[in-house]
């Protein structure tokens, strides 16, 4: 591998990074595309400087811990679901992420939506490349880093995003056709999951199930579906580099693996557990529960095997603000002994920080901290 990265990276000092990422981008090929040609080495830029690399900020490569498993098998049972309340609070608090299982959705469901998945990303060039664009808040939309134009080090994977909620106009019409039943099936399933969870939080933190609700959180919606292709020089690149999301999201993975959480000063393999949903909290939440929840930095490795890594997510992000409206710590949970850990900041206010950094840089639970 040492010798064929030798080989590979140019040392030419005329090297036009710009020039490179719009040839790229205007070619609408992805990652899969170049994936799929048999090159033995990644373009220039998507090389991360060694010290962004997973190989050189691992601690360890022989973690034993795993995120926690939340079953929800009883989750109508008045006698089961104070321990659940109890399991998925502490597991937002000490991890921000956990597995779900006995979820309610159908195997079935789950198969045909990474099926379908990994069908769009599998169809031939001509047929992708009509839905290859980038557009922010609406919509459709195919391409390979959203961040492509943002960000220092392109990763190697390639998404289909599809805004499913709020939607003047119906978008299930546009979303392609080899995958349009299973990603309105999947977002139907993963809401119903979602509003679930968002329940037990609110009541985790003492407050009426429907809080989370209330506040707008089942009325914005991204469907994310990502492929992560073969990726021949993986000790160069990343999947997906480490970030934060904003909401709530819930994730179905195929069996590859590659996801990987912050915990401490380790990162921790989320395995894929078959059948089980992954979930995680995000800014939004941890800020709203004043630090009680957290929001915790996760990554994808760059795939080394063979077989593409599918996954599918909802992010459910708070829907239905006004320009002007505030979000900060719920003042229900604050008092003389927990004052407020973070100041409040308006949805206009997080977009340009998240949207000037792309997935690099200060985040807003950084922005908002109160010291
Ligand atoms: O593909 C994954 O497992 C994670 C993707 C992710 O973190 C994201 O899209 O925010
Ligand atoms: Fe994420």
């Amino acid at each position: 591998m040492a010798t064929e990265a030798v080989n590979c990276a140019t040392s030419d000092s005329h090297y036009d990074r710009l020039k490179e990422v719009k040839e790229f981008d205007e070619s609408k090929m992805g990652v899969k595309g170049l994936s799929d040609s048999g090159i033995t080495c990644i373009p220039r830029f998507f090389m991360h400087p060694p010290e962004t690399l997973p190989q050189h900020n691992s601690t360890s490569t022989t973690n034993t811990s795993s995120i926690p498993v939340l079953d929800l098998a009883n989750l109508h049972s008045s006698a089961h679901r104070p321990g659940i309340i109890q399991q998925i609070k502490d597991a937002a608090a000490t991890w921000g992420f956990f597995q779900v299982i006995n979820h309610g959705i159908p195997s079935s469901v789950l198969d045909d939506t990474l099926r379908s998945i990994k069908a769009f990303h599998d169809q031939p060039h001509e047929i992708k490349a009509k839905h290859y664009r980038r557009q922010e808040h609406h919509g459709v939309m195919y391409t390979s880093n959203n961040d492509l134009h943002r960000s220092n080090a392109a990763s190697w994977h390639d998404s289909l995003q599809v805004y499913m909620a709020p939607e003047e106009k119906k978008v299930e019409d546009d979303i392609p056709e080899i995958c349009r039943k299973e990603v309105v099936a999947w977002d139907f399933h993963a809401s119903k999951v979602a509003e679930a969870l968002f329940e037990l939080l609110s009541e985790g933190l003492g407050l009426e199930a429907g809080k989370f609700k209330e506040l707008g959180f089942m009325k914005a919606r991204l469907f994310l579906g990502h492929c992560y292709p073969y990726c021949p020089q993986s000790d160069l690149t990343v999947g997906i580099k480490s970030h934060t999301d904003a909401g709530l999201t819930v994730l179905l993975q195929n069996q590859v693996g590659g996801l990987q959480v912050k915990h401490g000063s380790e990162w921790v393999d989320v395995k894929p557990l078959p059948g089980a949903l992954t979930v995680n909290i995000g800014d939004f939440i941890q800020i709203m529960s004043n630090g009680e929840y957290q929001s915790v930095e996760h990554r994808v490795l760059a795939n080394s095997s063979k077989e593409a890594r599918i996954s599918v997510l909802i992010f459910n992000n708070v829907g239905g603000w006004k320009e002007s409206d505030e979000f900060g710590p719920l003042p229900e949970l604050l008092s003389a002994e927990k004052p407020a850990l973070y100041r409040g900041f308006t949805v206009p206010e997080f977009l340009q920080s998240f949207f000037s950094k792309g997935l690099d840089g200060k985040n807003i639970v950084e922005r908002v901290t109160l010291h």
